[in-house]
C-alpha cells in the first residue's frame, strides 16, 4: 500500500527553484533514500512533507490525504504517524530535562496512542521499554543530554521518534554529526528497527553508502530535480545517470 505520495511538487525561493516537479512514492514498510549534494533541495523536501513550508504546485498525499490541506485536529492526527529524527541530537533534545522525559514527550501528547501501545505503563516504564529497543540502559535515562555521548543522544532521539510507532520515520542525515564508528552502530540499529517495527523510512542524506545500506530504493536529487530512482541493488549498474556515477565515485562505494 502506498503510504506517501509526492506528486509533481515545485517550490521556489524567489525566482530560484528549490524543488522542480518532484514525484515519488513510498510503500508501507519500505525505505526510500534521497541523496543529493548540499543545495539539492533535501531540506526543502522534508519541510514540505512536514507542512513547515508551503509548496507552489503539486500535492503531497499521506494515506491518500493531502497534507497541505489538513488543518487543526486532522493535522495533529497526522503527526502521530510521521516522526522525524534530525541530524544533531543536541539541538533536538531539551537540555533542561533528563532524557527520558524528552523520549516520552510524543507519547504524552497523544494519550490515545499511549493507551493502545502501552496500556497501564507509567511514562518512565515506557521510556525504559523504548530505551531498551535502542540499546540504552536504565541508568542513561535519568541523565541530562550533556552527560551523554553523541551516539547515546542520537539513540534517545531515535527512541523518541519510534515511541509512537509512526508509519513513516523521516531521517534527516541522522548519522552525519557522529564519529564514523558510531555512525555504523546507529545505521545498524535503524536497520533492525525497520525490520522489527515495519515502519517506512524516508532517509535523506548526502552519504550514498549509508543510504544504500538502509534503503530498498534510492532517488537522486540535483538542483531541485529528481534525476532517477533505482533499487539499492542496482546502484552500480551501467545505466545509472552520470551524476549518480559521480556521487558513487566521490563516496568510494
Ligand atoms: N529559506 C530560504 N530562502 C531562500 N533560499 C532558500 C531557503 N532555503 C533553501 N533555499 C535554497 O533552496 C535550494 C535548496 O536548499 P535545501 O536547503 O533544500 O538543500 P539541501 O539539499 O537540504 O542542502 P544541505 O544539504 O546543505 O542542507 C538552495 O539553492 C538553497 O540556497
Amino acid at each position: 500500500m502506498t503510504l506517501l505520495k509526492v506528486q509533481s511538487i515545485s517550490k521556489n525561493y524567489g525566482k530560484l527553484p528549490a524543488l522542480d516537479n518532484i514525484s515519488f512514492s513510498i510503500s508501507e514498510g519500505t525505505a526510500l533514500g534521497v541523496v543529493g549534494e548540499s543545495g539539492s533541495g533535501k531540506s526543502t523536501l522534508i519541510k514540505s512533507i512536514l507542512s513547515m513550508e508551503s509548496i507552489h504546485s503539486g500535492h503531497i498525499l499521506f494515506l491518500n490525504q493531502d497534507i497541505h490541506k489538513l488543518k487543526g485536529k486532522q493535522k495533529r492526527e497526522l503527526y502521530k504517524d510521521i516522526q522525524i529524527i534530525m541530524q544533531d541530537p543536541s539541538s533536538s533534545l531539551n537540555a533542561k530535562l533528563p532524557v527520558w522525559k524528552s523520549m516520552v514527550e510524543p507519547i504524552s501528547n497523544f494519550r490515545d496512542r499511549k493507551d493502545t501501545l502501552y496500556p497501564n505503563l507509567s511514562l518512565f516504564d515506557i521510556a525504559k521499554k523504548v530505551g531498551k529497543m535502542v540499546g540504552l540502559k536504565e541508568e542513561h535515562l535519568t541523565k541530562y543530554p550533556h552527560e551523554l555521548s553523541g551516539g547515546q543522544k542520537q539513540r534517545v532521539s531515535i527512541a523518541r521518534g519510534i515511541s509512537l510507532h509512526p508509519r513513516l520515520l523521516i531521517l534527516d542525515e541522522p548519522t552525519s554529526s557522529l564519529d564514523v564508528s558510531i555512525q555504523a552502530q546507529i545505521l545498524m540499529l535503524l536497520k533492525s528497527l525497520k525490520k522489527e517495527l515495519q515502519t517506512s523510512f524516508l532517509f535523506v542524506s548526502h552519504d550514498l553508502t549509508a543510504v544504500r545500506f538502509l534503503c530498498d530504493e534510492i532517488v537522486v536529487l540535483k538542483e531541485g530535480k529528481l534525476l532517477e530512482r533505482f533499487s539499492s541493488d542496482d546502484i552500480l549498474k551501467e545505466e545509472r545517470h552520470d551524476y549518480t556515477k559521480q556521487l558513487i565515485q566521490y563516496t568510494a562505494i
